[in-house]
């Protein structure tokens, strides 16, 4: 079974294990990149009680981090953002803002980190309806923005721009500001994911304001066009029922409004409900703070009274005017190095052994066109153990990483390379015959051969034996390989440095 195969609750309790694991086995890293991953689902998933609860297991142990980028780990200003955005979906914006605060001045040096920390802390401050405060902060964002002249940031601090004139409801100021961000957007090559998205949103919001229905239809389709996967989960359901409920209401169809708005309320109650009751009851009660305490009441309180769903309509109004800017953090620093902590092999900085298992079972799972055809390979150094013998082992790491670098270069984007195990490295070759697939091989074979060792402190030429298979239909990766790994024993035993081949599905 492949964890991107197993539903939610299934993802959520492999997760708990493997961190309870990682914790009696104190592997604090691996405990707290399950944490971390943990987070992810329970939050998109609406568990908000619960993923505080995970991060704050592991909080106090949390490491310092100097410089976002050599960040390779969960370490604490990852874990304010999370709080940040964990306690805003819980209802506290005074106790989000303060984490955004955290993170704004955690490493003064970085702006970037700044101007994400200052979006969080106008987006938190205008829940609390602390206007002036927002507008100063805008201020300092908008000085930042100028000093480092990046063209994404100028578009953050339209969209902020035009959040703050959206909460004070003066939506042609709101709407003239969103669409000059999307002005801006056209014209930049590399926009942070969820910017679309957000910009259509206000434009939404706005044109809903100013009572335009065919406006406000429009850049709704926009808005739902530019959700892509990245920007999925409970929230953005939700931006979605109440923008179709308003433009409904004001095309005066009220069946329909009101169906839209029955649906979020249902959605909205099993948000709030799985934020603090789920798997986490016990837990719950061992790790209950006061703060904490004071949501399950008011959460209790919430789910008691009928008239609750007229709160909640209100509420809704606020919950529209979020903007995606708190999610940023994760999609554009962590969810890179983060993702790379658990997808990259650290010594080769190719793939990890799961993490290219889990793309070629994605890809051999898709095998459903006539003419759809792709080559998985096993390639092995020959006479690894000698360099290691010769030279040492960290000239042998060397080694390794120079030729996983080789082969990596020589393969696409859309092929697949990663470090099996060892001195052993599995490949995809997407769209791919077995004689072009042999010729790549061949080449690489050339290449690396060809390389100066001396650089590297060994001697010798390096080479490497490999069974290779083409496929045709849709199969399990566990049988390709198998298959490979007979074609690779083959290799070497006829006196290695050479490809075998065959093809997936004929006898071996
Ligand atoms: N330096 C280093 N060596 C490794 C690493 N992983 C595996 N090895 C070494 O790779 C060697 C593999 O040896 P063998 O399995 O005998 O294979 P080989 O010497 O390559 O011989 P053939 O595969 O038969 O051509 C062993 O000496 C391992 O210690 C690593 O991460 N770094």
């Amino acid at each position: 079974m492949w964890f991107s195969d197993l539903d939610r609750d299934e993802k959520i309790s492999q997760l708990q294990h493997i961190k309870q694991l990682a914790k009696t086995q104190q592997w604090p890293r691996i405990e707290r990149w399950a944490t971390s991953i943990l987070f992810q689902v329970l939050h998109t998933n609406g568990f908000h009680l619960s993923a505080i609860l995970e991060i704050q297991d592991i909080i106090d142990h949390a490491p310092h981090v100097q410089q976002m980028e050599t960040m390779y780990d969960y370490p604490l200003i990852g874990i304010y953002m999370d709080m940040a955005r964990a306690l805003y979906w819980l209802g506290d914006a005074a106790g989000a803002f303060e984490y955004c605060q955290k993170y704004t001045n955690y490493i003064a040096q970085d702006l970037q980190v700044r101007e994400e920390g200052l979006t969080c802390q106008i987006t938190t401050a205008l829940k609390q309806k602390k206007y002036a405060e927002a507008l100063s902060l805008l201020q300092e964002l908008a000085t930042l923005a100028n000093s480092t002249k990046r063209p994404q940031s100028r578009i953050t601090v339209l969209l902020q721009t035009a959040l703050v004139y959206r909460e004070q409801k003066n939506f042609e100021l709101a709407d003239q500001y969103a669409r000059q961000a999307l002005q801006l957007l056209e014209a930049t090559p590399a926009p942070l994911p969820g910017q679309y998205y957000t910009a259509y949103l206000s434009l939404t919001a706005a044109q809903v304001g100013l009572q335009n229905p065919q406006l406000a239809q429009m850049y709704f389709a926009k808005m739902q066009q530019a959700r892509n996967e990245t920007l999925q989960g409970l929230r953005f359901d939700m931006d979605a029922l109440l923008g179709q409920a308003r433009i409904a209401w004001l095309n005066q169809d009220f069946t329909t409004a009101q169906q839209h708005y029955e649906a979020l309320i249902e959605l909205y109650q099993t948000q709030r409900s799985q934020s603090f009751s789920s798997a986490h009851l016990a837990q719950i009660q061992q790790q209950l703070d006061t703060r904490q305490l004071a949501y399950l009441q008011v959460e209790a309180k919430l789910h008691q009274t009928q008239s609750e769903k007229m709160t909640l309509i209100a509420i809704f109004s606020t919950l529209f005017a979020m903007v995606v800017s708190i999610f940023l953090w994760r999609l554009v620093k962590q969810k890179k190095q983060l993702d790379n902590f658990a997808r990259i092999d650290s010594l080769t900085s190719v793939n990890n052994r799961w993490h290219a298992l889990e793309l070629i079972h994605k890809r051999l799972k898709a095998m459903n066109r006539e003419d759809d055809r792709v080559c998985v390979a096993l390639l092995d150094i020959d006479n690894f153990k000698q360099f290691n013998d010769s030279f040492g082992h960290q000239t042998g790491d060397a080694v390794l990483a120079l030729f996983a670098k080789l082969c990596k270069y020589q393969f696409r984007q859309d092929d697949v390379f990663g470090r099996y195990g060892g001195e052993e490295f599995v490949l995809l070759l997407n769209q791919s015959s077995l004689d072009l697939a042999q010729t790549k091989i061949d080449e690489l074979r050339t290449i690396i051969a060809g390389q100066d060792l001396r650089e590297h402190k060994a001697e010798g030429t390096l080479r490497f034996s490999c069974g290779l298979v083409e496929i045709t239909q849709k199969s399990e990766v566990s049988q390709v390989l198998a298959h490979c790994d007979h074609l690779l024993y083959l290799a070497k035993r006829q006196g290695r440095n050479q490809t075998v081949t065959g093809y997936f599905g004929q006898l071996i």
